[in-house]
């Protein structure tokens, strides 16, 4: 079993942070294993408290898989402060994995802040240098490159600057335009585009984790970058269809709807499965 890694914060509310991701990394049948930066107490409408976990525990945490397991991939995502940046690059260089890939999260959904607006200089010198992928929303990479987005070339403009900056392939999402989602991926080299049509619902909590957890997945499993990048777009997809109305706010997508939806899982009554 391929064997996958998720330095991020706590979701107590389950849709989102490392919650998603384990849930993610299951349902695509990689064995998931977790690095708690920070705990978030959160819901559907909002960020009530952050507490980060101290760079020498996450050190700790990290060194204790490293140490024992074999990492097939790595997925990065709410780093809240720069102590926590360093920690998590210390440990990077040290066990220097493959198929490091690294959501670059600054906000909830909601608007709440989940990652302090002076940390990111050292987002960008610290961290970004360790992406095989960065996986920046719009305002995630209008901040990074310092341009602004409104269209689909200021998003290739913005993948490019953010390329230069040192990562190996950069995926500029599109969840948060006007239209279609469209994603797209820069290499270096090459521009690949990734669109569905954009779906009518408000329970889109946790997309940006869910996603990038898919692709980490998808290169553990041995797929190239835009294969898997292709291969998780229709699983979040998928996953935003058939998103729940848990909560008063946005809801979490369905992470198992796959393997749900023949039946095979969901017992809706004593004998009677769905
Ligand atoms: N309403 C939607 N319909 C279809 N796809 C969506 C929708 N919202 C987000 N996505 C897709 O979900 C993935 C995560 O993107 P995004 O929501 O922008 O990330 P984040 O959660 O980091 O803000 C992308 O593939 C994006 O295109
Ligand atoms: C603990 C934690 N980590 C990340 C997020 C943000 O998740 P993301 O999928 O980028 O976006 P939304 O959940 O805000 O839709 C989070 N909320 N909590």
């Amino acid at each position: 079993m391929k064997k996958v890694l998720s330095i991020a914060g706590s979701d107590c509310s389950g849709g989102a942070g490392i919650q998603a991701d384990l849930k993610t990394f299951s349902a695509h049948g990689v064995f998931g294993m977790s690095v708690i930066v920070s705990v978030v107490a959160e819901n559907t409408s909002r960020v009530i408290a952050i507490q980060d976990i101290t760079p020498d525990m996450i050190e700790k945490q990290i060194d204790a898989v490293f140490e024992d397991i074999e990492v097939d991939a790595v997925k990065i995502g709410m780093l809240s402060t720069e102590p926590c940046m360093k920690a998590v690059a210390k440990k990077l260089e040290q066990y220097k994995p493959n198929n490091v890939v690294i959501d670059p999260v600054m906000y909830a959904k909601n608007g709440c802040p989940l990652m302090d607006p002076n940390s990111i200089d050292a987002l960008i010198q610290v961290i970004l240098p360790y992406a095989d992928l960065l996986t920046p929303n719009i305002p995630e990479a209008e901040k990074i490159s310092n341009i602004e987005i409104i269209n689909t070339e200021d998003m290739k403009t913005a993948a490019k600057l953010i390329y230069d900056m040192g990562c190996k392939n950069v995926l500029v999402k599109g969840g948060h335009a006007i239209g279609d989602a469209l994603d797209i991926l820069y290499s270096g080299k090459e521009f690949y585009y990734f669109e569905s049509q954009r779906i009518d619902t408000q329970n889109t909590h946790g997309t940006g984790c869910t996603f990038s957890s898919a692709i980490a997945s998808n290169l553990a499993l041995g797929m190239t970058m835009p294969a898997a990048v292709d291969q998780a777009k229709e699983y979040i997809t998928t996953a935003i269809k058939h998103s729940l109305n848990i909560g008063k706010g946005n809801g979490p997508t369905h992470h198992f709807y796959d393997l749900y939806k023949n039946g095979l899982h969901i017992k809706k009554s004593e004998g009677d499965l769905c």
